[in-house]
């Protein structure tokens, strides 16, 4: 059993939080520390009926929250940041404890989450409708934006606060009511933040919490349930095109946020010491499990050889370990699933004529601890080029020319995030405008903040995240058509 050093040990919530009251439930589930496979907590196990319920209460809690002007509930979401923001500590804490990343990369998240409440608790003054100039003289026209309604959330187990702060945060805003589902393997952090918008004044039915280890029942009932006007999801785009045709037959708003496989491109005229500081963030940040990780390495010919022995340089400085100890950089992976997936993305480059430079194996610390691997010689035939990896595999395909890399780079049905590193400015904007992806990053590997449009186009998903165009996705337009002025 792992015990928790929490400033607040009240943080630490192992209830399902429904229409304001904390219900223990009948079943319960354990939840363990990925790094020792420890128990940290046995929650309580909801399901499809409970789901109901909670749905019954976002419903009905709906009316008097969108009542609320954007101010006043744009002053609890910044009630709930500002929480977020005192207990980052704890918070980090219990993420670390149930997902495995570093202390320190934890605690980021808690303060990437917090961002979102902090920008939409501002966003939330301006939904601004508009009037248009009357097609008749006697007709006046005016445009309103007003909440879709009750939102239904699944998330992954990667990001497991800023996930669900990037979907609440925007439908709590417009006057939305929230029934999230975390992850089986991840809901501590959801409980947390739960136990947080109840301090800041969240109403009781207006943020719901379903812990549970039924993801197909609890999912198909948010799908199905015609009191679910949205449902927003991050996670594989498996699961999102299941989830597209639960949402068919009620026709409810989707955003999508589905897998990646990122192309990271370095050409010979970069900046070859920061292209690789960029690979380092791009491909290595949460030991390679996020979405948007750098998951195809493209360098120029001539530099190909340099940028391999640099990178691989930089990766062997990265520590592998147990996230709670100091200096730890590298965390385990989630579970010997994804230790698999690794490995048979290398065996496969390896039996194709790839190259191990660093790493290539687990590490030995054992468990799910996998060495940073760095893999040399590869060609866009093998696994790694063609499916997301979500694990600490950096592999290198030399290139030519820009035609042959943007060809490349391209071939793929995602289109999530792309990287590119140049300082030839033609070149720049040729590569900009070529590359199918929703994100580009141009000379950095870390994209994401709440400022920006996140999201992705192809099978990488639907709708944008964060920044002013994130708030649209749970606003619906109503027009009215003013008759018989004049
Ligand atoms: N675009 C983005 O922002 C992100 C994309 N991803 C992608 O997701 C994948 C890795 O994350 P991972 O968590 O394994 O993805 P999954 O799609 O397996 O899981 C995501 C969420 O969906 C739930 N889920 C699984 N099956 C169902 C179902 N039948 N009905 C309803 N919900 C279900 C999971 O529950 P449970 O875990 O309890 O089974 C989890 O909460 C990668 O492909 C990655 O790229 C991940 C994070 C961010
Ligand atoms: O789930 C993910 O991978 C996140 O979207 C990654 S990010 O927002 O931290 O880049």
């Amino acid at each position: 059993m792992t015990t928790l050093a929490l400033n607040d040990p009240g943080l630490l919530e192992t209830r399902a939080y429904v229409n304001g009251v904390w219900i223990e439930g009948g079943a319960r589930f354990a939840v363990q520390d990925p790094a020792t496979g420890d128990l940290i907590a046995e929650v309580a196990d909801l399901g499809a009926a409970d789901t109901a319920a909670a749905i019954d209460a976002a419903h009905a809690a709906g009316p008097g929250w969108a009542a609320l002007t954007g101010k006043e509930r744009g002053a609890i979401l910044r009630r709930w940041h500002d929480l977020m923001i005192q207990n980052a500590d704890d918070l980090a804490t219990i993420l670390t404890a149930e997902m495995g990343k570093p202390w320190a990369e934890a605690r980021g998240e808690i303060l990437y989450g917090a961002s979102f409440l902090e920008w939409f608790a501002e966003e939330a003054k301006r939904v601004y409708g508009e009037t248009i100039p009357g097609h008749q003289r006697d007709k006046r026209i005016v445009v309103l934006k007003q909440p879709v309604g009750v939102v239904g959330s699944i998330t992954p187990w990667n990001f497991p606060n800023a996930m669900i702060a990037r979907k609440v945060a925007p439908a709590l805003a417009v006057g939305c009511t929230f029934v999230a589902r975390p992850a089986e393997l991840t809901p501590l952090s959801a409980l947390a933040m739960a136990v947080l918008a109840e301090r800041a004044g969240v109403p009781a039915g207006v943020f719901n919490v379903i812990p549970s280890q039924d993801a197909a029942g609890v999912g198909a009932e948010l799908c199905a349930n015609p009191k679910v006007a949205k449902i927003t999801f991050t996670g594989s785009t498996r699961v999102g095109r299941l989830l597209m045709q639960q949402c068919a037959p009620t026709i409810k708003k989707m955003s999508l946020e589905l897998g990646g496989n990122a192309p990271f491109i370095v050409f010979d005229d970069a900046d070859l010491d920061a292209a690789v500081d960029g690979a380092m963030i791009a491909k290595f940040r949460n030991n390679g499990q996020t979405c948007v990780c750098a998951n195809r390495i493209y360098v120029q010919a001539r530099v190909y050889d340099a940028f391999a022995d640099k990178l691989a340089a930089k990766a062997a400085q990265l520590r592998v370990g147990n996230g709670f100890d100091t200096g730890v950089t590298t965390g385990p992976l989630i579970n010997s699933a994804a230790v698999s997936k690794v490995e048979a993305h290398i065996a496969d480059a390896l039996a194709g004529g790839a190259e191990v430079v660093l790493g290539g194996t687990r590490a030995p610390l054992g468990g799910t601890f996998f060495a940073p691997t760095v893999l040399r010689d590869v060609t866009r035939d093998m696994l790694v080029c063609r499916e997301e990896t979500f694990g600490p595999l950096a592999a290198l395909v030399r290139f030519e020319s820009e035609d042959e890399v943007i060809d490349m780079a391209n071939d793929s049905e995602f289109g999530l995030a792309a990287y590119f590193y140049s300082r030839d400015l033609a070149r720049v904007w040729r590569m900009a405008e070529a590359l199918e992806s929703g994100m580009v990053g141009v000379n950095t590997g870390l994209i994401s903040t709440e400022v920006a449009p996140f999201g992705g186009i192809k099978q990488s998903g639907l709708g944008r995240e964060g920044s002013r165009h994130g708030i649209e996705d749970y606003l619906e337009l109503k027009y009215l058509c003013l008759g018989g002025i004049g």
